[in-house]
């Protein structure tokens, strides 16, 4: 770790700290702000919704805060780190263990059974020192941690009221029963911060309330979540909503 990767006092720091965050993007030879000057801050055990119109800059947003999209301008810290600052490396470790990224689009794998892509993050960085999974259950290989990792996996899957897929593969779920399988996979790692983008999408009502209970939980044990949703249901879960309109943030009073 070098000195500006170094991470800060958690003490001071909260877990997402993002600083006039902007991405710039050119169509048709045309510049203009996807995200325009974001700053937000949010600690560990908040819950904050955004909402907007298609098109608005919210994947962008949380796309930057992933690490998935470099910012032209401003800066994302997570956990004390500054994304800016790690390496490929490190952003997959980031990503992995700290960050619980609920995507839009549907990214199981299609040659994994429902399990195995569950506990896939599980599997990954084997030998690198991981605090929030339980060493015995850090290589997901053979033996005692596997079977632990497995049981963590199938209570997530019971609890989103898929444990009767586990054995099926991605081609063979619904819409909605790969959302429920990938906010699984997000959490099997016990992220200090999840990113949900239009988590209960595909979803129906029972569903969705199963979804933003977990949600909830999550945050009322400490956790931080960052949601971007269309679904006023979702919404109410949520301690303080955001408006992004043309890139730019602010408070929504719904
Ligand atoms: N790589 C890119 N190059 C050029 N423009 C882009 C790129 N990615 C996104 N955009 C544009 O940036 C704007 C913001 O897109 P973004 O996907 O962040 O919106 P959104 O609010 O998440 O929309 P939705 O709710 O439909 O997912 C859109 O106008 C989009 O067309």
């Amino acid at each position: 770790m070098t000195a500006e990767t170094e991470r800060r006092s958690p003490d001071t720091t909260p877990l997402l700290r993002i600083d006039d965050l902007t991405r710039t993007f050119t169509r048709r030879g045309r510049p203009f702000d996807a995200v325009s000057h974001v700053t937000l801050e949010l600690d560990a055990g908040g819950f904050v919704a955004i909402v907007g119109r298609s098109g608005n800059g919210k994947s962008t947003l949380i796309n930057m805060i992933a690490g998935l999209v470099r910012p032209t301008g401003g800066s994302v810290e997570v956990d004390g780190l500054r994304i800016a600052d790690l390496d490929d490396r490190g952003l997959s470790l980031l990503r992995n263990r700290t960050i619980g990224f609920v995507t839009q689009e549907q990214t199981l794998l299609g040659n994994l059974p429902v399990l195995d892509n569950v506990i896939l993050p599980a599997t990954f960085f084997p030998d690198e020192k991981n605090e929030t999974v339980p060493s015995e259950e850090r290589d997901g290989g053979d033996g005692e941690g596997r079977d632990r990792l497995v049981d963590r996996a199938l209570r997530l899957l019971e609890r989103l009221g898929v444990d009767g897929l586990a054995g099926c593969y991605p081609r063979e779920l619904s819409g909605g029963e790969m959302r429920r399988v990938s906010i699984a996979r997000a959490l099997v790692n016990d992220p200090k911060l999840i990113i949900a983008d239009e988590p209960t999408g595909d979803l129906d009502a029972d569903s969705t309330t199963t979804v933003m209970r977990l949600l909830r939980e999550r945050a009322d044990s400490g956790v931080g979540v960052l949601m971007v949703t269309h679904d006023a249901d979702a919404i109410d879960y949520a301690d303080t909503v955001y408006r992004m309109d043309a890139g730019t943030l602010s408070r929504a009073w719904v």
